[in-house]
C-alpha cells in the first residue's frame, strides 16, 4: 500500500475528481466530507478510505486529527474543502445582521474552513509528511487550493478572499518550515467550474474577466497538482490557473 494522499472536500467537483485521479492510479487515498453524496459511496467502492468532518465542529476537527495522526507516512496532503461564503448584506434597519449570519460569522467560517483546519493538519501531521518523502528531498507535498482573489480582492467575498490570503502566506511559512523533504505550494484559480445557480449573465459576466474566456474545468487542476507532485524542486510558490485575468 503507497502513503496516502489527503484530499479535504471529496464529496463533489474538483476534491471528487481529484480523488478519482488519484485512485485511478491505484494510489491510497483518504478524503474528507461533509455532506453524504452517493460520490462518497463511489470512492469507497474504489478503495478510499473516508471521513466524515464537519471543519465548523472543532470537535468533528479533533477527531480526524487523532484519526490521521495514527498514520507513519503522508505522500501528500490536498487542501481543497472550501466554503464560498458571500459577505452578509446589511442594511440601515439591521446594521449587524444579514439573511444568513453577520459578518463575525462569515469571517470566523472563514477563517475556520480555509485556515484553521489547514494549519492545524499540516502542524499536526509534520513526521508523517517528512516520512513519506522517504529521505529524498522534495518527495512529499502540501498544496493549498487558495483563489485568484486571494491576490486580487474582492468586493462581494472580502472575508473569503482574506482567509485564502491567509492560507497563500500558510504556504511560504510551512514551505520553510518543512523543507527539505516536504514541498508546499499553492493553487489559485480563477474559472473552473461554474455552480448550478450561475444563470448566463452571471457566466459571460465572470467569463469576460479574463483572456482566455472559458470554464477551465477540473483537468487544469488536476494536471497541475500531478505537476507539483512529480517536481522535486518546486516549492514556496503560487501557481495561477486563472485565464490571465490578471492582463484584463
Ligand atoms: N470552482 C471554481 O471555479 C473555483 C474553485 N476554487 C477553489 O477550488 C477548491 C475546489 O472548488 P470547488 O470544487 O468548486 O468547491 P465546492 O464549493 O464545490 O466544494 C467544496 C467542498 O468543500 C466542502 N466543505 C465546505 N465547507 C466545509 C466545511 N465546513 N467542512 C468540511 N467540508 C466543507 C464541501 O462540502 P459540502 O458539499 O458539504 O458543502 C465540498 O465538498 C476550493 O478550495 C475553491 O475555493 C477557487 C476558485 C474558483
Ligand atoms: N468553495 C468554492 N470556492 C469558489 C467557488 C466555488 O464554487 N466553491 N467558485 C468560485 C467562482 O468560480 C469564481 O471564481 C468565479 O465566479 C470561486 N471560489
Amino acid at each position: 500500500m503507497t502513503s496516502p494522499i489527503i484530499i479535504t472536500g471529496v464529496g463533489k467537483r474538483i476534491g471528487y475528481a481529484l480523488a478519482k485521479h488519484f485512485l485511478a492510479q491505484g494510489l491510497s487515498v483518504i478524503g474528507t466530507y461533509r455532506s453524504h453524496y452517493p460520490s462518497i459511496d463511489e470512492l469507497k467502492t474504489l478503495g478510499a478510505t473516508l471521513y466524515p468532518c464537519d471543519f465548523y465542529d472543532d470537535i468533528q476537527v479533533q477527531s480526524l486529527i487523532d484519526e490521521l495522526a495514527k498514520l507513519t507516512q503522508i505522500r501528500a496532503i490536498i487542501h481543497n474543502a472550501s466554503d464560498w461564503l458571500p459577505d452578509p448584506v446589511l442594511t440601515k434597519n439591521a446594521p449587524s445582521k444579514s439573511a444568513t449570519f453577520a459578518p463575525s460569522e462569515v469571517l470566523q467560517r472563514m477563517m475556520q474552513v480555509h485556515v484553521s483546519v489547514p494549519y492545524q493538519l499540516n502542524l499536526a501531521l509534520e513526521a508523517q509528511l517528512r516520512a513519506g518523502a522517504d529521505g529524498n528531498i522534495g518527495a512529499s507535498d502540501i498544496i493549498h487550493i487558495t483563489d485568484y482573489v486571494a491576490e486580487k480582492g474582492s468586493q462581494k467575498h472580502i472575508a473569503y478572499a482574506a482567509s485564502k490570503a491567509a492560507l497563500h502566506n500558510m504556504t511560504l511559512s510551512f514551505a520553510a518550515k518543512l523543507a527539505p523533504e516536504v514541498k508546499v505550494n499553492s493553487i489559485a484559480p480563477a474559472m473552473i467550474l461554474f455552480n448550478a445557480e450561475d444563470d448566463i449573465a452571471y457566466q459571460q459576466k465572470t467569463l469576460a474577466k479574463a483572456l482566455l474566456p472559458k470554464e477551465a474545468g477540473n483537468e487544469e487542476i488536476i494536471d497541475l497538482v500531478q505537476y507539483l507532485l512529480n517536481s522535486r524542486y518546486v516549492t514556496g510558490r503560487c501557481h495561477n490557473v486563472d485565464g490571465g485575468r490578471q492582463l484584463k
